[in-house]
This record gives structure tokens, sequence and C-alpha cells, in this order.
């Protein structure tokens, strides 16, 4: 295995249990970009903030008017350990994997070269999990004024003044939130109409809402034209003419799998580019069943959940290949990762949050019908003053099941794996009308959509 983060943990730890003897090589931290400068601490940074303001929507709640960023950050390095990983390497030796520090680099069939010393050799597979780094975009004095990229915002030992961010991704828009709840002046530059464009419009303009209320100042249809350092900040030259000083700039424009330095050329294999995979996870590009990838080295879907779900795959995979037992290619197998091109689910943790699996919306020439409606319900009435919410299902009306949904609101993600399930178990709609949901819950959606679609 190279790379040590949640995905190829997962992997190894599969493989292991399968009967094989597993070597994971990490040249940074075990335990990966996830645990100590994405995942973990970016939701240990909003939800505070995520809580106060819900607290505020509750009369009768006593409430302070900000939070304390120093607690924050404080219960932050409690979540990431402020990057001691031996705790990680103890779980690894746990389960039978053989940590091993270094920078893993492919030198031949079956081969990974550690710091150009020591050899590996596999007698059965090399799985490939290095994960991503960030995309740059080439913006005339950007690389004169030390910009955040995701680490040093998730990192941050203070809170600028005024931060610049930008980029209307998912990064852009929790770290935005983030910044202006713990008392940032927050200016969010992006360049369409409004964030989160892969999303339903009504998320990104709930979103856009929901950052100004906090005081984000968005300024979309922008970008930067370049950036300088001045006295007292960063000047940022926005496209149309304004100019903005700001303390940090955060660029949160996207990344990309990493795969330079790992002597994918001797592959015949382009570094920079995402190592494409079959269903099983086998490198499809590379002959002889020994070469396999999962999580965002891969391109296919750039969240740890989904991440680990392809190394659980994989790792099986790989440990009945060794076995002699037959690799099930076939769709939802156990050694298949059929539901990358079904039922992807992400949360988007802003204020409303946003949660999303599927299609966000119909596929051209496909029986596809959407329904959105308010999330107006007594349990959403009675979880906050005030509930504005809106969820969509996207429904295959020839098999009458889901194929996609979005929820947007306060505290909506954990109404996704119930969307999950029903895509996943492609449950007729007939049936999921005999899943009554409690009441009062925000779960009640679930009936009004179903109501909308005429059951
Ligand atoms: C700010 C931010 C917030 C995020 N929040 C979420 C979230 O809330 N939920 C979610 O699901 N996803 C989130 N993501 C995405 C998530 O972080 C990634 O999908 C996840 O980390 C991918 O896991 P991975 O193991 O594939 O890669 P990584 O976590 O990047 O791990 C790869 C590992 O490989 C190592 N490595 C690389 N090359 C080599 C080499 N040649 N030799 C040895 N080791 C090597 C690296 O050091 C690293 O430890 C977030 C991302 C960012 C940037
Ligand atoms: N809650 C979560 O699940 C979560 C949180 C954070 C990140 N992530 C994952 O991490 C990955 C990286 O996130 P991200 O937000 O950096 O990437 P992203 O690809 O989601 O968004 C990047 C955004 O930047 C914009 N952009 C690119 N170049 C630009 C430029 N020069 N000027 C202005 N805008 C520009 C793009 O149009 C895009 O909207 C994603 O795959 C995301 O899913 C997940």
């Amino acid at each position: 295995m190279i790379g040590g983060g949640p995905v190829g943990e997962v992997a190894a730890e599969r493989a292991a249990r399968g009967g094989l003897r597993v070597a994971l090589v990490e040249h940074e931290r075990f335990g990966g970009e996830c645990s100590y400068w994405a995942c973990i601490p970016s939701k240990a940074l909003l939800r505070p903030g995520n809580l106060l303001a819900a607290a505020k929507r509750v009369p009768g709640v006593p409430v302070g008017d900000a939070v304390d960023p120093a607690a924050v950050f404080a219960r932050r390095d409690w979540f990431t350990g402020k990057g001691d990983d031996s705790g990680q390497v103890k779980w690894a030796e746990g389960v039978g994997i053989v940590p091993i520090r270094g920078h893993g680099r492919i030198t031949g069939e079956r081969e990974v070269t550690v710091d150009g010393g020591d050899v590996l050799t596999a007698r059965q597979a090399v799985i490939v999990a290095t994960g991503s780094v960030p995309r740059t975009p080439s913006i005339p004095g950007l690389d004169t004024v030390s910009p955040w990229g995701s680490r040093e915002a998730t990192s941050a030992e203070a809170v600028p003044g005024r931060l610049g961010v930008l980029g209307g991704g998912v990064v852009g828009v929790e770290m935005a939130q983030a910044f202006a709840t713990l008392g940032a002046e927050v200016h969010l530059i992006i360049s369409g109409e409004r964030p989160l464009p892969r999303l339903p419009d009504f998320a990104g303009d709930a979103v856009i809402a929901g950052l100004r209320e906090a005081g984000v100042t968005v300024h979309t249809g922008s970008g930067l034209d370049s950036v300088s350092a001045v006295d007292g900040g960063k000047e940022l030259s926005l496209k149309g003419g304004d100019r903005l000083i700001v303390d940090e700039l955060l660029v949160a424009t996207g990344r990309r799998p990493a795969t330079d330095g790992l002597g994918v050329e001797t592959l015949g294999l382009e570094a920079g580019k995402p190592l494409t995979t079959d269903d099983n996870g086998r490198v499809s590009a590379v002959d002889g069943d020994w070469l396999f990838a999962v999580g965002d080295v891969t391109g296919r879907a750039p969240l740890t959940h989904q991440g680990k779900y392809a190394a659980r795959v994989t790792g099986d995979a790989v440990a009945a290949q060794a076995a002699g037992e037959p690799v099930d290619s076939s769709a939802w197998s156990a050694h298949s990762a059929t539901a990358d091109h079904h039922a992807i689910p992400q949360v988007v943790f802003t204020d409303p949050e946003v949660a999303s699996v599927g299609l966000a919306g119909p596929e051209e020439g496909k029986p596809h019908r959407v329904v959105d409606i308010d999330i107006a319900v007594a349990g959403s009435s009675l979880h906050a003053d005030g509930y504005a919410g809106k969820a969509r299902i996207v429904v295959d009306t020839e098999r009458g099941v889901l194929v996609g949904a979005t929820f947007v609101g306060q505290d909506v993600s954990e109404l996704l794996h119930s969307a999950t399930i029903a895509i996943v178990g492609e449950v007729p709609l007939s049936r999921l009308w005999h899943a009554v949901p409690s009441f009062p819950t925000i779960s009640e959606v679930w009936l009004r959509l179903l109501e909308a679609y005429g059951l």
C-alpha cells in the first residue's frame, strides 16, 4: 500500500483481514489529509458557529453573542492531536499492518522503492491511495503573498481580521462560514452567480443567504485578476475592477490526484492525472492484475466515506485474488464499487446544511421527474423558529424508484442516509409509501415529497 490516509488505512486493514501481509508506506502522517487538515478540523471549526445559530433560533435558550475562538481551536486540536499520528501507527500495528514511514515510488511491476532505498516487492498487489493535492490557479502575484490553502485554514491558530476566500466549492463555503462565525470579516469571491454549482440552484442560493446572514460578503461573477503585497495586508484586484485589502487569502479552487513523484511514468501513465480504475479498483491502463488504486487519487469520488467504501471493496478483491478465489466484477457484488455510479452522498456543513445523494437533477433523455418542495412540517417548525429548508427528489418514473435527493436546511445531514438507502436499495416508491416518518420530525418531509409526487 502506498499512502496511509483514511482510505489507504482501510484498504490495508481489509487486505490484512483477508490473510495478506501488508506494508503501508506513508511519507507524512498516518491518517492523511482528512484527519489533520480536512474533514475533522474543518467540521470542528464549523460546529460551534452552527450550534450557536441554532440555539438563537429557539427562544428561551440562554446563549451568548459569539463563539470563543480559543476554545474552538482547542477542541479542534483535541480532534487532530496537533498532528501526532502515534495512535494511528499503533492501530495499524494492532490490526497486523506493517507501517513504514517514507516516500513510496513505483519502480517496476509489483515493486515499490521507499525513499529511494529499500525495495519492497509485493507477492500479490500494490494498492495506491496517495490522495489529492490542491490545484492552484495561475494568478499574477499569487505566489508573492503566501496564500492559505485548506491546510493553513483548518490549522489556523488565530482568526485573521480580514479573510479573502477564492472559490465557491465546498472548501470555500465551509471555511468562509467557519471564519465568519469565528469573528473574521470574510470576502468570498466566486466565479458564478452562486456557490456549489454541481448542486441544484436552490442549494447554492440558500448557502449564499446563510453566508450573508453570518456576515460574509459574497462577490459573485467575480475572480482575481491579480494579487499583491501592500502595507498592512494583501491587495486583491477583483475581476470588474474592485479592490480589497485582506490579512489572509484562502485559495480553495479544487484539488487534483496526487500522482506526482509516484513513478507512474514507468507504467506509461501521466503524472498529475488520476489513476483510473474499474469497479474492483484495478488500474485500468495496467495489465497483470497487480496495480490497484482507491480514494482521491482515482478521481472517482473525492470524499472520505466513498473512498473508504472503495477501500473495503478493493481490499477484499485483492485478498480474494491472492487466495485464488474469483474476483466478482458483477454490479453490487462485494468486490465492486457499484454505488460510485448511483449514490455518492455528500454533506456541506454550512448553515444551512446541504445534503445530497445521486442525481442533482434530471438527466437528458431519461424518464426522470423532479419534485421540489419546502421543508415545512411539524418537525421542522418545532426544530427552529422560522425554519427554512428545501427538498428535492429525482424519480426514475419508468422503474418507480428514487435516483437522487437533495435537502437544504438546518440539521438535514441526518436525513441523508435514508435517501442513500432508498437509492441503493432501489426501493419502489409504492413501498417507500409504507415507511412512515415519526411525528414530529424533519423526516416528515419524506411523506410530503411522496404526496407531491402523487401518492
Ligand atoms: C478542507 C477539506 C475538508 C474536507 N471535508 C470532508 C468531509 O467533511 N467529508 C468528506 O467525506 N470528505 C472531506 N474532504 C475530502 C477528504 O479529505 C478526502 O476525500 C480524503 O482525505 C481522501 O482520502 P485519501 O486517503 O484518498 O487521501 P489523503 O487523505 O490525501 O491521504 C493520502 C495519503 O497518502 C500519502 N502519500 C501521498 N503520496 C505518497 C507517496 N508517494 N508515498 C507515501 N505516502 C504518500 C499522503 O501523505 C497522505 O497521508 C475534505 C477535503 C478538504 C480539503
Ligand atoms: N463536506 C465535504 O464533504 C467536503 C468539504 C470540503 C471539501 N470536500 C472535498 O474536497 C475537494 C476539494 O474541495 P474544493 O472546494 O477545493 O474543490 P471544488 O472542486 O469542490 O470547488 C472548487 C471551486 O473553485 C472554483 N474555481 C476554480 N478556479 C477558480 C478561480 N481561478 N477563480 C474562482 N473560482 C475558481 C471552481 O469553479 C469550483 O466551484 C472536493 O472534492 C470536495 O468534495 C468535501
